[in-house]
């Protein structure tokens, strides 16, 4: 088995409360390869907080401990602020929710794009038009040249998001992190985005947490699923089995999903959505 790019064993998130410490997330153990792993479970379930303590983005007045937590071989238990600086962004990656907020409106794309890489990487100038024109090709842009001297407000909102994807993803993060990637945009861009997702797993050799209460969606683009209740691991499974999970609270999920008629009706195939 090759090593996983993210490995967590037993994290654990406390929280101060009016009577001490309340655990949050409790003992959660996975890893991530080169695939998508959904996280999913009820409002509330720990989520984001697990999301957050991978990327060392908790409330500074968390308390997270873990047995091992690591990305691409780093400790992330260990990293000093300046260490954080260096790996978020070119060794994981987080999502922003809604790209119009992530893009600098007064910027155009291609500058935004090549900022990150400025910060990252010693490329020239050229170098780094060409790495920006190349991953927004990727990203599905065909008319890349435009899109790279486009301001925001010119690009419809899929193609915000697209150019926004480019931005985080030029530096070939091995991690990237989604929390709810899709929910400010609508169903059809949202299955657009997914897929396109899917293959730069696979593109770019990385791998993808995402987190999601669409569980149609989660079934159809994921790999695994984790299922998160109360801070704990309900349930691991393969995307396939969730019709199907052992646990009653899974199924509880499963049968809350959004329905075919939130899809207009029908459900899109994966291929039709690329
Ligand atoms: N900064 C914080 N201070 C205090 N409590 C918090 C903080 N952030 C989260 N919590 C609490 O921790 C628990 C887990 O929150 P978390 O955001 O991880 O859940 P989630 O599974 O992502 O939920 P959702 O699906 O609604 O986003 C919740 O009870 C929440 O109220």
């Amino acid at each position: 088995m090759p090593e996983p790019i993210l490995d967590v064993r037993n994290l654990s998130v406390a929280l101060p409360d009016d009577a001490g410490w309340r655990t949050i997330v409790s003992s959660v153990s996975f890893d991530v390869g080169q695939e998508i792993v959904a996280l999913v479970g009820g409002s509330g379930s720990g989520k984001s907080l697990t999301a957050r303590a991978i990327m060392g983005l908790l409330p500074a007045r968390a308390r997270p401990t873990a047995d091992r937590l690591t990305c691409g071989g780093d400790d992330l238990r260990t990293l000093t602020e300046r260490e954080w600086t260096r790996r978020r962004g070119k060794l994981l990656a987080l999502m922003p929710q809604d790209p119009k907020m992530s893009l600098n409106p007064g910027q155009r794309i291609g500058v935004q794009i090549e900022e990150t890489l400025l910060l990252h990487t010693s490329l020239r100038k050229e170098e780094r038009r060409e790495a920006a024109l190349d991953m927004l090709v990727r990203l599905g842009l065909a008319d890349a040249e435009r899109i790279h001297r486009s301001y925001p407000r010119q690009l419809s909102g899929g193609m915000a998001q697209r150019a926004m994807m480019a931005a985080m993803l030029v530096n070939r993060p091995r991690l990237l992190i989604a929390d709810e990637p899709t929910s400010a945009l609508d169903r059809e861009v949202q299955t657009q985005i997914l897929a396109l997702l899917r293959s730069l797993t696979v593109d770019l050799g990385m791998g993808l947490l995402l987190i999601s209460h669409d569980l149609v969606q989660v079934a159809r683009f994921a790999d695994r699923v984790i299922v998160m209740r109360q801070g704990r691991i309900e349930e691991e499974l393969a995307a396939h089995e969730l019709a199907d999970a052992r646990s009653a609270y899974t199924r509880g999920l499963w049968a809350a999903r959004p329905s075919a008629k939130t899809y207009g009706g029908r459900l899109p195939t994966a291929d039709e959505a690329l």
